[in-house]
């Protein structure tokens, strides 16, 4: 069995509200079993140039109520070719790391899958850390709940000025590929219509129940869009507007507020519980694997299963309601 004793932890692609608990939970859990620990700078960038440091107990103090990642972040294009990443390889090697924890979403896990089939002598572990809920293999993924709940309290207090000038207000909310946000928040916040990439809505429909809903004495509107939805907003509030006189239209987005803020209680638990299990999933000698939430435990899955986004499902009955509730 391969044996650890040097762990590279860092995050990449956007932050996640929740990634600095689970950095404290890989630095601690490592440094707990006896191996050191390398925090490395913004993503695969940190590996090509060599931007790391040494990360001990006092490292991670404080953080658990820290949005964003105190490794910082980024996309980082030269990981994406040969050259960029024999780069990065030589530089983890030259520090003696054998074990590599990324946290992120499905481009961190491209990436890393890989890596770590070009080196497969450095083993690799993904935490799943996205605000998009994308990954398949975990039911949620770090920062997912409180982006959501950001959402949440933003649409909430829309809602008050929308009844108070019997508005129809169009939202986009985050999400490049995937309607997890829009759908949640949809539900929890009363949405009209909720249009997501992973169904088409006509917009026929979409105007005939907005007027219906007029007609039916509803004193506002919201409909939520989700960033990746392919009609896009701002197309959609202008084929509404043409249709849809009753309303005075508005169009909201929300942007990357949805990003910021302090971990949910919801994600610094799984941050704590996802980092501790990645490093004992290292110990354990398991590498392309992503550790994830399935049914309140943490299982490993494969990253190239992880990343297996035809699997991937919103779920049918908040798919359901979402219609019947909004009447
Ligand atoms: N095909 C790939 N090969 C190598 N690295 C990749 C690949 N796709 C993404 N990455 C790396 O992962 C980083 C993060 O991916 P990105 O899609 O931006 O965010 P996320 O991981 O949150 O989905 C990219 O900037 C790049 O460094
Ligand atoms: O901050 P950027 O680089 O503009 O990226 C915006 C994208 O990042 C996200 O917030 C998170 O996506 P990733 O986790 O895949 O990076 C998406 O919802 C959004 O489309
Ligand atoms: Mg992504």
């Amino acid at each position: 069995m391969r044996k650890i004793s040097k762990i590279g932890v860092l995050t990449s692609g956007g932050d996640a509200p929740g990634m600095n608990p689970c950095i404290r939970a890989v630095v601690r859990t490592a440094l707990y079993n006896g191996l050191e620990v390398v925090g490395i700078r913004q993503g695969y960038k940190g590996l090509i140039d060599n931007d790391m440091m040494e990360m001990k107990h006092r490292s991670v103090s404080n953080i658990l109520n820290l949005g964003g990642t105190i490794l910082k972040t980024a996309r980082c294009l030269p990981f994406k070719t040969d050259e960029g990443m024999e780069i990065a390889y030589q530089n983890a090697k030259a520090r003696g790391i054998d074990g590599l924890v990324v946290i992120g979403g499905d481009g961190t896990f491209t990436g890393a899958l890989r890596f770590s089939r070009k080196y497969p002598d450095i083993a690799v572990m993904g935490v799943p850390g996205t605000i998009d809920n994308d990954l398949c293999g975990s039911t949620y993924t770090l920062g997912f709940d409180t982006a959501t709940n950001t959402v949440i309290e933003a649409i909430d207090k829309i809602r008050d000025t929308a009844d108070a000038h019997d508005r129809l207000f169009f939202i986009e909310v985050m999400g490049r590929d995937s309607g997890a946000i829009a759908l949640r928040a949809g539900i929890s916040c009363g949405a009209e219509a909720i249009l997501l990439p992973e169904r088409t809505t006509a917009i026929d429909d979409l105007i005939k129940n907005l007027k219906d809903g007029h007609m039916n004495k509803k004193s506002s509107s919201i409909v939520i869009v989700a960033e990746g939805d392919k009609n896009g907003v701002w197309d959609v509030a202008k084929a509404v507007q043409k249709e849809v006189k009753n309303y005075d239209i508005k169009v909201t987005i929300l942007g990357h507020l949805q990003r910021g803020g302090a971990p949910s209680s919801f994600d610094r638990i799984l941050g704590s519980r996802l980092g501790f299990a990645a490093v004992n999933a290292l110990i354990a000698g398991e590498s392309q694997k992503m550790v994830g939430l399935q049914a309140n435990q943490i299982l490993m899955t494969d990253l190239e299963q992880a990343l297996n986004h035809h699997e991937f499902k919103l779920e049918p009955d908040l798919l359901q309601m979402m219609d019947i509730l909004s009447i």
